[in-house]
């Protein structure tokens, strides 16, 4: 573990300063996913006090009774996978992960094609009867998803692409998954992970989270501790980014140990490639010396490897973190 090695923080308030500020803030975001594929970031304008009131909503629901979080369990959720899921039943890394949550996604309903056609992780959401949740997780994840469109236009440049590339070929709808975890206090965090070692799947997530820490990122050999840092957001490359840029940026491994004092509270925004999307490397983009393909793969799958559309690609994934629900809803 180097203590003393800290991620980059990258400074977003400069964005609207003209090409050479932008061309600046490309190049940091491009140093920071070509050395960690993780990054704070900062000055991104969204209001510290919308932050603070979504956590504290969740905070709230997570401390409820079982039964009433349980009223709005996923195996409710149908097709879509949206809902409140407990203890235990996360599997990311083969066994269950020491956390409850809740998960959402870009609400639609039944007038889109996708949710007509019974497709996988679209539709509804299902909030909880605490009425402050509903708009406030919405606001969130519309914010958030603005700053993911910012971020990649700035991942552009940075690549020597038009800012559009992105958007025009891969996020224009993105695919946007939002999960708010509780991670409950443990009697021994030595004894198992609140999530175990992993990649994300997609483009790139802004985690905010609050200050018991335990978030941990692989860095060549060791790991690293990411604790909060003020009004940040931890920002992290994930498998598709990582295949377009062909191993230039790195998705890289993190998990999280449990805290011994206190819960802890997550808030996950998945920002990644529209669901038919089908992901080729992109040509121009060198590759990097270190190369990502030395990573032990978590999970024996090669993201450099994939044929599949981004939705294939993402069902097989959260297939394997949720059995029994996969035979439920897939
Ligand atoms: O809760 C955290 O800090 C990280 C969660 C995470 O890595 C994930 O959901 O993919
Ligand atoms: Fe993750």
């Amino acid at each position: 573990m180097s203590a003393s090695l800290q991620l980059p923080v990258v400074d977003l308030s400069s964005m609207h300063d003209g090409a050479a500020a932008r061309l600046e803030l490309a190049r940091e975001l491009d140093a920071a996913c070509r050395q960690f594929g993780f990054f704070y970031l900062v000055g991104h304008g969204v209001q510290t006090r919308q932050v603070q009131a979504l956590m504290a909503s969740a905070r709230a629901f997570f401390d409820a009774p079982l039964d009433a979080k349980r009223s709005i369990h996923m195996s409710k959720g149908g097709r879509a996978w949206r809902g409140y899921f407990q203890l235990g039943e996360e599997l990311t890394s083969g066994r269950p992960d020491g956390k409850e949550g809740l998960y959402f996604g870009t609400e639609l309903d039944e007038s889109d094609p996708r949710v007509q056609a019974g497709t996988p992780l679209h539709g509804r959401n299902v909030f909880p009867s605490t009425p402050e949740l509903r708009g406030a997780v919405l606001d969130y994840m519309e914010e958030i998803t603005r700053v993911g469109h910012q971020l990649m236009a700035l991942l552009a440049l940075g690549l020597s692409l038009k800012e559009t590339f992105f958007r025009e070929r891969y996020t224009g709808d993105p695919t946007i998954l939002f999960r708010i975890f509780n991670y409950p206090r443990v009697a021994d965090p030595t004894d198992g992970w609140g999530v175990g070692e992993h990649t994300d799947y997609g483009f790139i997530t802004l985690l905010k989270q609050d200050t018991v820490g335990g978030l941990q990122v692989r860095h060549r050999d060791g790991w690293l501790e990411v604790p909060d840092v003020p009004d940040s957001f931890v920002c992290n490359v994930g498998d598709m980014l990582e295949r377009l840029t062909r191993g230039r940026y790195l998705s890289a491994l993190h998990r999280v140990r449990s805290s011994a004092r206190s819960d802890r509270l997550s808030m996950a925004l998945f920002f990644d490639p529209a669901f038919d999307a089908a992901l080729t490397p992109i040509e121009t983009v060198a590759p990097d010396s270190y190369s990502p393909h030395t990573q032990v793969r978590w999970d024996d799958l090669d993201p450099h490897a994939v044929q599949q559309t981004y939705g294939e690609y993402l069902l097989s994934k959260v297939g394997r973190v949720f059995p029994w629900l996969r035979e439920k809803a897939l």
